[in-house]
């Protein structure tokens, strides 16, 4: 039975939310038939209180003959994501733009999508799956899907109308109603085939200055500063065109005092979580009292959440940014709150941290070089913050209280992330409590 062999499967794929607690329930909500051999599932799983829902291409053994062994789910069934075959037929129903059944394909006003190309899986499974067609489209799968009009989706829309153009432009996406909220369910747009992620960048950077015999970071031949530099000032016309694009306000001065009691709740979650930061608790508490003390009003606007150097690229000619959905794992309406763009400033310099730190792990001159990594990172970390000044990022000189603390706030979240996802990477975001600013 088809229920039966989706529960135990689920557990194993990367994107399951529920893993290492018994699945009580797991029903069909939704059955599309898309193709022949092709249909659409919203899946619902219930554990221990809690209720779920993904979303599955399934395929039908009888059409591929096995090929797809790797994506086997069981007897008679496999992922058609990883079907070229199949998933053609998305790209299909985004260029119509027709209904099928509660699945509404859509596309953005003058765009053509070319239904010929034929799609890979990318990389990784990560919290989604990413479909790449051709070298032209990447068309993200929602898979635990949460009510609501996904943030990436707001958001690149609304800037591709104001013509901004640091994001990857969007083509078309697939929707349907959830608890009667529309819901996205994918979303298809520019592939950027000749970029490189920030991340690696930076990376190869970091290397070659372990490598080399230059004394200090700018002089290395790697320097990654200039392109921090530039990362700084595409972030602020990405701030400004975010600005234009949704509303805008100012938190008052009882709004602040709100937002560092959720700060402080948030870190008192994280000890509860990680006993180990409770050490370094108090350099926190004082950041953030120090907001409360003297920060009278913040301005606020959407920004992009969860910024870091996994989120931009480098294309031949600029930065763009990528993932506008906030923090996986937040409430959609946190996620798509007004907060202060140095939220952003503070994650790209948390990022910088760990580009500059996470090599020194299992490095045999770890202690030799751990000077050379803060020297890389503190390079970055101010040609970033000039660029972002010089493309009319506002950062005053008051400013500094705020970024230090949301800096810390960054800090707590990352102890969290990597204590449930990366263990080995725990002292990276600890470091950030050691080092005084
Ligand atoms: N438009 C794009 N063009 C090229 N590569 C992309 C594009 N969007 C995402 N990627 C690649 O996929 C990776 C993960 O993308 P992202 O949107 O951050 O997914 P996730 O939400 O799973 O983290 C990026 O680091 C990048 O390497
Ligand atoms: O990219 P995602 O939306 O999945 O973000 C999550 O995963 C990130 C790691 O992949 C994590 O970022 C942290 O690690 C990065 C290096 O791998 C580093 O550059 C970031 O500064 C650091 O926060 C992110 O926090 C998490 O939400």
């Amino acid at each position: 039975m088809l229920t039966q062999l989706l529960t135990g499967w689920i557990t194993h794929q990367r994107w399951f939310a529920g893993k290492g607690r018994p699945i009580d329930e797991l029903g069909i909500d939704s059955d599309v038939e898309l193709a022949p051999g092709l249909r659409h599932l919203i899946i619902s799983v219930h554990q221990a209180g809690t209720h779920d829902r993904y979303q599955l291409l399934l395929g039908a053994d009888g059409h591929t003959s096995g090929r797809y062994s790797h994506a086997r789910i069981g007897e008679g069934y496999y992922d058609a994501a990883y079907d070229p075959d199949l998933t053609g037929t998305l790209l299909t129903g985004m260029a119509d733009g027709h209904d099928l059944g509660p699945l509404r394909f859509r596309h953005l006003e003058g765009v053509e999508i070319d239904t010929s190309l034929r799609s890979l899986v990318l990389g990784a499974e990560q919290s989604n799956t990413s479909l790449v067609y051709g070298e032209t489209y990447i068309c993200k799968l929602f898979r635990r899907l949460i009510p609501g009009v996904n943030p990436e989706l707001e958001i690149v829309t609304a800037l591709a109308r104001h013509g901004a153009h640091h994001i990857a432009q969007p083509y078309g996406w697939i929707e349907t109603d959830l608890d009667g909220e529309p819901t996205t369910l994918a979303m298809t747009q520019e592939f950027l085939a000749t970029a490189n992620d920030g991340w690696a960048l930076a990376l190869a950077s970091v290397r070659d200055l372990y490598a080399s015999f230059d004394p200090s970071a700018c002089d290395a031949g790697g320097d990654f500063s200039s392109e921090a530099y530039r990362l700084g000032v595409a972030t602020a016309e990405v701030h400004r065109e975010l600005a234009a694009a949704f509303p805008t306000d100012v938190m008052e001065s009882q709004d602040v005092k709100q937002m560092v009691e959720d700060h402080r709740r948030r870190l008192a979650g994280a000890i509860a979580e990680v006993p180990q930061l409770a050490a370094y608790a108090p350099v926190a508490q004082e950041a953030y009292q120090r907001v409360a003390d003297v920060v009278a009003e913040i301005p606020v606007q959407r920004v992009h959440g969860d910024y870091h150097l996994g989120q931009v690229m480098r294309t031949t000619t600029d930065w763009v940014v990528l993932d506008f959905e906030g923090e996986p794992g937040q409430p959609l309406a946190e996620r798509r709150a007004l907060s202060s763009p140095l939220r952003d400033v503070a994650g790209m310099l948390r990022s910088f941290d760990y580009a500059a730190r996470h090599l020194l792990a299992d490095h045999p001159d770890a202690d030799e070089l751990r000077p050379r990594a803060i020297e890389w990172a503190e390079l970055n970390r101010s040609s970033f913050l000039a660029g972002y000044s010089a493309g009319g990022g506002r950062l005053q000189a008051e400013d500094a209280v705020l970024l230090r603390a949301l800096e810390l706030v960054k800090a707590v979240y990352e102890v969290t992330y990597e204590a449930r996802n990366r263990p080995a990477w725990l002292p990276i975001p600890m470091a950030a409590f050691q080092v005084e600013r």
